[in-house]
């Protein structure tokens, strides 16, 4: 548990569909090894000392959760989701709201991101520390990097040393994060993830390096990547 007065609070929206992945089942429900693909992502934070609470956001149609056997765990909170992420998102944050204290912080993670690691959480806890604005798990650019125009061919090429691929967990002050996000919402803003919220804002959270690990399985191809991680933690 984590001892200050401060609580961390974990929120995995996992309320979509899954259009890209093409299965029957929504791809939270996917297993790999035995487990589905939610419970390897919620697995990492019921298990880490420091999260005291974990809220997941589930579609108002999900009729899989309840058949789960982490379902039942006295750490978890569920949620109605909504028609995006970034209201699965909110409706998450307004649960906590209900209990939060004034410094509380939030560790949004994608349910669709299973191969996260428990030093990844560490490193952003640290982070956390260090910057007001909060922080994100993100991949520097190992690719040059295209503009695209409108026909599919190239404006130009940009400078990979400012490129970075957002991941999550995305790590922020509740109270500020609500509000990001509810104002952006409101201003029509599209809201991919967190921090896209936060920036909206005029704030800057810090980017701290992750591992390639930390795929979102969307696509087919991306069960085999996600076993043979998975199969290496
Ligand atoms: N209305 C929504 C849409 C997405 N998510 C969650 O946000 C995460 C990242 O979204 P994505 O990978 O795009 O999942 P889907 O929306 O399910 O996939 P797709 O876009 O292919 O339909 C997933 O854990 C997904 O369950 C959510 O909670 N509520
Ligand atoms: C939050 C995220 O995983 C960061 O890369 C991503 O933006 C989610 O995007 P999606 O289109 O909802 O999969």
């Amino acid at each position: 548990m984590n001892n200050n007065k401060t609580k961390i609070w974990a929120l995995i929206p996992a309320a979509g569909i899954g259009t890209r992945m093409k299965s029957e089942l929504p791809k939270q429900y996917l297993e790999i090894d035995g487990k589905t693909i939610l419970e390897h992502s919620l697995s990492k934070f019921l298990e880490h000392p420091s999260i005291d609470k974990v809220v997941v956001a589930l579609h108002p149609n999900d009729n899989h959760w309840a058949k789960i056997k982490i379902a039942n765990h006295s750490k978890i909170i569920t949620v109605e989701g909504g028609a995006t992420r970034a209201e699965s998102v909110l409706n998450g944050l307004k649960a906590i709201q209900q209990q939060h204290q004034q410094d509380d912080w939030v560790m949004v993670h994608d349910a669709a991101r299973p191969c996260l690691d428990a030093g990844s959480i560490d490193a952003l806890i640290q982070a956390g520390k260090e910057s007001k604005h909060g922080a994100i798990l993100a991949i520097p650019s190992v690719d040059t990097v295209k503009l695209a125009n409108a026909n599919q061919t190239i404006d130009k090429t940009l400078n990979r040393e400012q490129i970075w691929l957002a991941q999550t967990p995305q790590y922020f002050p509740v109270q500020i994060l609500a509000d990001a996000i509810e104002t952006g919402l409101e201003q029509g803003l599209a809201i991919t993830d967190e921090a896209s919220a936060i920036e909206a804002q005029g704030m800057h959270p810090a980017l701290v390096i992750g591992t390639r690990k930390n795929i979102k399985v969307t696509q087919p191809e991306d069960m085999m990547l996600a076993s043979v991680w998975l199969a290496g933690m």
